[in-house]
């Protein structure tokens, strides 16, 4: 294990993640998580009933740590740390996921507009079965939406994939009066969150 220290996977098959771990120069390879080999590691994202936003995210993110380490060992790959995150949107206490269809994407962009709500990332590092944790949470204000501009933003594919069926790097960009913490955590990744994560954990960052 010659890259101890220095190489990491990340367990996630988001595009968003790979480019956002890319830019702060943290070598890593990518874990695909959801092609399941064995039903051992697949993740039931349901909320529980009365979880807080923080609890859900803490759990979704430790169980896709825990699940990415399950999959190096059942693949025989060397035991790297592996890197996780989930993404939610909180609004008065309800955890908004991905839109179910556009529906639902439509009923999310309904309940936003004109709002403050809280966009949270967990991360979790799994370090030879040690799981360790950072949370990110940013506070997001739109501007009333039009039904118009929710129709624009779903008929142009940015709404699904996304927590809260919006994406800050997209077109909805237009709808944000003003954010309070982590750009890059609402995206999916939070830099400063996860470089401080590694460095602490012995992993270079900026190598
Ligand atoms: C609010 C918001 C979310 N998002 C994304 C980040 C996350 O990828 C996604 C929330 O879904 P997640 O379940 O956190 O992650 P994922 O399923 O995309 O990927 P993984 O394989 O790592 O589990 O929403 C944006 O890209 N922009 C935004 O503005």
């Amino acid at each position: 294990m010659t890259f101890a220290g220095h190489y990491i996977y990340l367990a996630s098959r988001s595009p968003r993640r790979r480019e956002l771990l890319k830019q702060i120069g943290v070598r890593h390879s990518v874990l695909l998580m959801r092609e399941t080999v064995s039903r051992a590691v697949d993740i039931d994202e349901t909320p529980l009933l009365d979880e807080s936003p923080t609890d859900y995210v803490y759990r979704i993110t430790h169980a896709k740590a825990e699940a990415g380490r399950i999959r190096l060992i059942q693949r025989k790959l060397p035991l790297f740390p592996v890197l996780a995150a989930d993404t939610i949107v909180a609004l008065d206490g309800c955890i908004f996921g991905k839109p179910k269809d556009a529906t639902h994407a439509e009923e999310m962009l309904t309940a936003l507009s004109g709002r403050t709500h809280q966009v949270l990332t967990a991360i979790a590092l799994n370090l030879q079965g040690t799981i360790k944790h950072r949370l990110s949470i940013t506070t997001v204000r739109f501007r009333e939406i039009g039904k118009r501009e929710i129709q624009a933003c779903i008929a142009g594919g940015e709404a699904f994939d996304k927590a809260g069926a919006y994406a800050i790097q997209g077109m909805a960009a237009a709808f944000i009066v003003e954010i309070f913490g982590s750009y890059s955590g609402v995206m999916g990744l939070p830099l400063f969150e996860t470089a401080q994560l590694l460095e602490e954990s012995g992993i270079k960052v900026f190598p």
